[in-house]
């Protein structure tokens, strides 16, 4: 390891570029070289550092649901107050098998584990397909300063593409994860058009909520000065909502009711955490908020986490549902929009709070 560290000059932004991208080593290799110091492309403007973090009292969290009983109208209240309000909460005794979140944890560890050799064939240069793409931080081309994580992004589109083109050290764990994700997903959806007062859910319905899904593999590596950098900076999700499996470590924050304070949000063992996405917002002409969250970089610890995100269509023209808007009788504040432009749009700049919402405002 020593031999490593006397190799990697930390104030050299060409080398940690390819050591990182072009080697494939990740942040992930950068840390295990057990470098002292903080390479400048991850160091964040004082705004954005975490060690800022105006921590809320700990009494107030984000609620946790109990799922054993989906049709008791109680938990159908507390999801639509917590979705109105906190945008997040989590769940337990949701019905998916402690085993199956400890494969996906166990698998994300496998992936991350591979050589740099292998983990290098998934990095956009080299990958045979932008189903599945290796990165680190969010999008580099396109930050100023960088964040302290390395992510596996899977999009998903049939079982046997999966099959074909997923890293086979992951897979078989994470297709049969989303499969039993099913369990949460489909009784959520009933309970937020509940929500909204929207009773009858048809395949179309169902198809513009949940059509297509995205799994990532989060990897923050244990990091040498966490409190000039971010594991990731504030932002929303643009899912319509995302099911988020965190190891015991912690570190996501979410903002307060505030608006200003973040919140921890406490590993429980067995749990899972979902949070509204930018899609849910605009179809729900903001009842249902997508809140920012972000994650700390930690000076002691690896941490993994896995959201699978739970979106339209890339093709679904998505903005307030009509069914919305009559009942209501309150005036549109987003437009509609293709929801791959929308992506798009998130993706062609750093992470930045809520901004990407403004492509859909009236
Ligand atoms: O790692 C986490 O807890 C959250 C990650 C996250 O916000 C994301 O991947 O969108
Ligand atoms: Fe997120």
């Amino acid at each position: 390891m020593d031999d490593q560290a006397r190799l990697i000059d930390v104030s050299n932004f060409e080398e940690i570029t390819h050591f990182v991208i072009g080697e494939g080593h990740g942040v992930k290799g950068l840390s295990e070289t057990g470098i002292k110091g903080l390479p400048k492309q991850y160091i964040q403007p004082p705004s954005e550092r975490t060690a800022n973090i105006k921590k809320a009292e700990p009494q107030e969290s984000i609620p946790v649901v109990d799922l054993s009983m989906w049709d008791d109208p109680t938990v159908g209240k507390l999801i639509c107050d917590a979705a109105e309000k906190w945008g997040f909460f989590q769940v337990i005794n949701h019905g998916v098998a402690m085993e199956v979140l400890e494969g996906v944890k166990e698998a994300t560890h496998r992936f991350f584990g591979l050589p740099p050799e292998e983990k290098r064939k998934y990095f956009k240069e080299h990958s045979a397909s932008n189903h599945v793409r290796l990165s680190t931080s969010f999008i580099p081309e396109a930050e100023s300063a960088l964040e302290w994580k390395d992510y596996l992004s899977l999009f998903y589109v049939s079982e046997e593409e999966a099959l074909a083109l997923w890293p086979a050290v992951c897979r078989d764990q994470l297709l049969d994860y989303m499969k039993k994700c099913e369990v949460i997903i489909k009784p959520l959806v009933q309970v937020l058009m509940n929500g909204l007062d929207i009773k009858n859910i048809d395949n179309q319905m169902e198809s513009l909520l949940t059509g297509s899904k995205r799994i990532n593999l989060n990897y923050y590596p244990k990091c040498p000065k966490p409190e000039l950098t971010v594991g990731v900076g504030r932002h929303s999700d643009v899912s319509t909502f995302t099911i988020l499996l965190q190891d015991e470590v912690g570190g996501l924050y979410v903002r307060g009711l505030d608006g200003e304070s973040w919140i921890h949000v406490p590993p429980i063992d067995g749990a899972l955490v979902i949070n509204i996405g930018d899609a849910l917002q605009i179809m729900s002409n903001g009842r249902y908020k997508s809140i920012e969250h972000r994650v700390v970089a930690n000076g002691n610890d690896d941490r993994i986490s896995i959201p699978l995100f739970v979106n339209p269509k890339p093709s679904d023209l998505i903005g307030p549902l009509e069914e919305v808007m009559v009942k209501s009788g309150e005036k549109a504040k987003y437009k509609q929009v293709v929801y791959s432009d929308y992506v798009l749009h998130f993706y062609r700049k750093a992470h930045h709070g809520k901004d990407t919402l403004e492509f859909a405002r009236v």
